[in-house]
């Protein structure tokens, strides 16, 4: 694969045909939610819309205007791998919400395929879908809905009473979870004397508890002061990476969406306009409103050297510094300069390509050098 045209060919497509030719690959990973021409329209005869190919391509206003219909979310399809953090991101009013809710059918889906572990989830009676939403797929909400009247240990195994794990059983298992967030030695603090960060940490404790296959965060940090929403940002990283547990993780932060995510969906319009890993997302925006919207983002902390390097000249590839190339770029700016000179790309103890002062530079100041995109990674 050409390093520039990454996600290019891989972008699974929220509008993909009907028949479905055109569904996401998912790369031979095991997939948790497979989501295939989703639809959700709030409105007047709202199920009439995804059939009627008169209205199916009318911009929102027009749908809005001719109709009376929100399409919230539009024909949209998608996998979440086992394992990964998928992050649904967009402007206020795009549709995180109503797709992530319609994951678990908090919100009932207008029509489209929805399956979790190869179940599906719209065919799912009552019983089933309470089991769902309580032990397969936990959601950690902005507000965290602590019981007030509560301690900490108390609110963090409330899933667990639910589900009738006896008091002992409760308290040592919601006691673990505890400490793994942070919180040991506030136990038996009510939610009113804590922080608002730690009132987080109970909330995203309380999901943990349960021991969800998937955590769903709908904005968890938004009502957060900076430096705690990094804090809570590193801590999903740090769960995520210690137990690799299957997160969506929605925000309208582009900043916390390329810190968190494996890959990201951004949404508008109820569509998904680009679905790819940061990279890709900063790296080879979709559209014009994509590369608009990542326009301010520090290039070289995001991009890897795979976009940077140049094809081996002779002589180039057993001699000098080597890096790996997963290396972000601001990490080999730093070992260039120290070096003085070029730097060796070397996958699997092979040198796949050459980064120097110049085509670094390219990168962050997104000039496209003649070597960028030729060499194979
Ligand atoms: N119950 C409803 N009835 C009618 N329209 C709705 C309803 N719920 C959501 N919408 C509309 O659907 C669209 C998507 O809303 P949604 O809440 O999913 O967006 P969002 O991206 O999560 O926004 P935010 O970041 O502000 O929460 C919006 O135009 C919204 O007004």
């Amino acid at each position: 694969m050409a390093t520039t045209s990454a996600g290019a060919s891989e972008i699974p497509n929220a509008r993909t045909p009907k028949d479905g030719s055109a569904a996401p690959e998912s790369d031979g990973r095991e997939v948790v939610f497979s989501v295939r021409h989703l639809w959700k329209v709030f409105g007047p005869k709202a199920d009439r819309i995804p059939e009627d190919s008169s209205v199916t391509d009318l911009s929102a206003q027009e749908l809005r205007e001719k109709t009376g219909c929100v399409a919230a979310v539009r024909d949209v399809s998608f996998d979440v791998h086992k394992g990964e953090v998928f992050v649904v991101m967009g402007l206020s009013g795009s549709g995180k919400s109503t797709l992530v809710r319609c994951l678990t059918r908090l919100i009932e889906p207008t029509s489209g395929e929805l399956e979790m572990d190869g179940e599906d989830v719209r065919a799912m009676d009552r019983t089933a879908l309470r089991e769902l939403r309580r032990r397969r797929a936990a959601m950690v909400f902005q507000h965290f809905g602590l019981l007030p009247h509560r301690s900490v240990v108390d609110n963090v195994g409330y899933g667990l009473e639910i589900q009738g794990v006896g008091k002992t059983e409760r308290r040592k298992k919601a006691g673990e979870i505890v400490d793994k967030v942070g919180l040991a030695g506030l136990e038996k603090r009510r939610p009113g004397q804590l922080s608002g960060g730690q009132q987080q940490r109970v909330g995203l404790a309380r999901a943990l508890a349960v021991d969800p296959e998937v955590l769903l965060f709908d904005e968890p940090f938004s009502a957060l002061d900076p430096l705690i929403r990094r804090d809570m940002q590193e801590e999903v990283v740090r769960l995520h990476r210690e137990e690799g547990r299957t997160m969506v993780f929605i925000t309208h932060d582009l900043a916390e969406a390329l810190r968190v995510g494996d890959r990201i969906a951004l949404m508008r319009d109820g569509q998904i306009v680009q679905l790819g890993t940061p990279e890709e997302i900063v790296g080879s925006p979709a559209d014009d409103y994509v590369r608009d919207f990542v326009r301010d983002v520090p290039r070289e902390q995001v991009l890897t050297v795979r976009r940077a390097m140049r094809p081996v000249e002779d002589g180039e590839a057993d001699q000098g510094p080597a890096l790996g190339p997963d290396t972000l770029i601001s990490d080999a700016i730093e070992a260039v300069a120290r070096s003085g000179g070029a730097v060796r790309i070397v996958d699997d103890g092979r040198c796949v390509g050459i980064v120097d002062h110049a085509c670094l530079l390219n990168v962050v100041a997104r000039v496209d050098g003649p070597q960028h995109g030729e060499v194979a990674a």
